[in-house]
């Protein structure tokens, strides 16, 4: 399991590239055959790729986690990012097509991943998200498109976007994740422009179908002291609760948001307006 340990923003001015990258990008999550996780010690997050790749794949358990099954302690939300899958949880099969988003409570223990046994598409790729749970709320499924819509930005400011928000207080119940999908319209390169942070959460931005030759260029940090970092197709970014997190596409992509900390409340955000940027 790939450790990442909590930074401080004071630390951030004296990253290089490398230094950034090894801190706050996770890569290779998504590896035909394997279920590959990254810890950050940021809201003891967890996440991570399984890629069933024509055979079943169990969810293991982490030695790092010193829990007897992986979701003992835990709660997870998983989005498919690939063609169409299967999810067997405690002998429940979920189908999740591309885009479905399925959330699986504290207490679950058996965890299978599968491509769906009529799979045309491609193999599925599930991005997982995982978070210390307090208590087991049931395990739910939604498809894309079905959760709670918002319409965002303009086509004059290259950021119009359709956010879907899936896993959060108005839709799937759970401990602290909060979690959905957000697309760029054709054209529109900019996502969470202008930027916020919440202090109260750390967030991490998964993002996907991003052209193989095009690159995502990530800001992050404080606002007076912005860094980037180049994403590529299917590469995570950690942003801690004092980072901002925006992105600008050389091609448009979309991307899974998903949050755990003190509060699952979207909207608590502190925006910070593009003229103080620095
Ligand atoms: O398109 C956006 O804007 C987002 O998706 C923003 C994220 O959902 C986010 O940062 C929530 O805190
Ligand atoms: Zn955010």
């Amino acid at each position: 399991m790939d450790q990442r340990y909590a930074t401080s923003p004071d630390q951030l001015p004296h990253f290089d590239t490398a230094a950034l990258r090894d801190r706050f990008l996770v890569q290779d999550l998504f590896i035909p055959g394997e279920v590959r996780v990254a810890y950050t010690h940021h809201d003891r997050i967890v996440l991570g790729g399984a890629v069933p790749a024509g055979a079943p794949l169990p969810l293991p358990v982490f030695e790092e986690l010193r829990a007897e099954y992986f979701l003992a302690h835990r709660e997870m939300g998983i989005v498919n990012v690939g063609g169409s899958g299967t999810v067997t949880a405690d002998g429940e099969v979920h189908t999740l097509p591309n885009g479905a988003c399925l959330y699986l409570g504290r207490g679950t223990r058996d965890v299978v991943f599968a491509d769906a046994p009529d799979g045309d598409e491609g193999g599925a790729q599930f991005y997982l998200f995982s978070a210390p749970a307090h208590t087991a709320y049931p395990s739910q499924l939604v498809l894309k498109g079905q959760g709670t819509a918002r319409e965002l930005g303009d086509q004059l400011t290259s950021n119009r976007r359709s956010l879907n928000q899936y896993i959060h207080e108005n839709g799937i119940k759970s401990c602290q994740i909060v979690m959905g999908v957000t697309e760029l319209h054709p054209g529109s390169m900019w996502n969470t422009m202008p930027a916020h942070t919440h202090d109260r959460r750390t967030e991490c931005y998964l993002y996907f179908d991003v052209p193989q030759d095009a690159r995502v260029i990530h800001l992050m940090g404080r606002p007076d002291e912005t860094r980037h970092l180049v994403v590529a197709d299917r590469q995570a970014v950690i942003s801690p609760s004092w980072s901002l997190h925006s992105g600008v596409g050389t091609a448009a992509y979309s991307f899974v948001w998903a949050m755990a900390g003190e509060n699952q409340s979207f909207d608590d955000m502190d925006a910070v307006p593009v003229t103080i940027l620095k």
